[in-house]
């Protein structure tokens, strides 16, 4: 695990950005996963602008959707759906040719989770997968006491998810379970990359970085993986013991 600290949450997302411009430089059939949240919201940014430019050719590369909330599509504000739509998406000139987002409608989940396992791994495996971190150190959906060793999955929604996911919806939502890439994605990505911003962070990355490797703590896995690099902002890393 690779930590870089940058002074302002810009930065870091133009760092992010970057690393995603220079893998689609290497291979331009680059799998890539991307989280929503409010995490990528500046990464995406920098990746629609350089792309309206000329400077990024995302044409041949594959967008792999991170997770959802189940029972909901890019009609409901709120969905990772509809935040990669209004935030990447449609933001682009060029229509994307390749996206692969779960289906969190379908009667049968196991059988989404099986398409979605099954497309990353006929593509090789992911390049890139990017995540965000939660309040309580989930990746993706990938709750509290997750194990290690799960490819795609439904997860039953950790209560501080619940409360924390309001934020993305304008009134009270209730949410129940989640789809989302498994952590054995993350282990097996060419590059595994958290961007965490901001103080509200600052303990848990503390706690995921530097405290006890433990499926309690999902995001604790990154100390374990010499794929992963996490980028944060000066104020996500004040926590952190012995850091520049
Ligand atoms: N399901 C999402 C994750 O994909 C996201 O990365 C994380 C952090 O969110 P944020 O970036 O808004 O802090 O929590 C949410 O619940």
């Amino acid at each position: 695990m690779k930590i870089s600290i940058y002074d302002t949450n810009d930065a870091m997302s133009q760092a992010a950005a970057e690393l995603v411009a220079k893998q689609l430089a290497e291979k331009p059939n680059s799998v890539i996963c991307f989280p929503s949240g409010d995490s990528p919201t500046g990464m995406l940014g920098y990746i629609v602008q350089w792309a309206n430019e000329g400077k990024i050719n995302l044409s041949e590369c594959y967008f792999v959707g991170l997770d959802e909330w189940v029972g909901m599509d890019e009609n409901d504000q709120g969905s990772c759906k509809y935040y990669l739509k209004h935030n990447f998406f449609d933001k682009l000139n060029n229509k994307l040719n390749n996206v692969t987002l779960f289906d969190a409608k379908v009667a049968d989940l196991d059988a989404e989770c099986e398409r979605m396992n099954n497309f990353i791994s006929s593509k090789g495996g992911l390049d890139v997968m990017i995540v965000g971190i939660g309040m309580n150190g989930h990746l993706g959906l990938n709750e509290p006491g997750t194990p290690f060793d799960l490819y795609a999955h439904r997860s039953e929604l950790d209560p501080v998810t619940v409360q924390v996911g309001q934020k993305y919806f304008t009134k009270e939502t209730p949410l129940t379970e989640g789809i989302t890439l498994g952590l054995k994605h993350l282990a097996e990505a060419g590059k595994a990359v958290l961007i965490a911003s901001g103080a509200k962070k600052a303990n848990i990355i503390h706690e995921s970085l530097q405290g006890t490797v433990s499926t309690e703590v999902p995001a604790s896995i990154l100390q374990t993986l010499p794929n992963a690099l996490v980028l944060l902002d000066k104020d996500a890393a004040s926590e952190l013991e012995h850091a520049s």
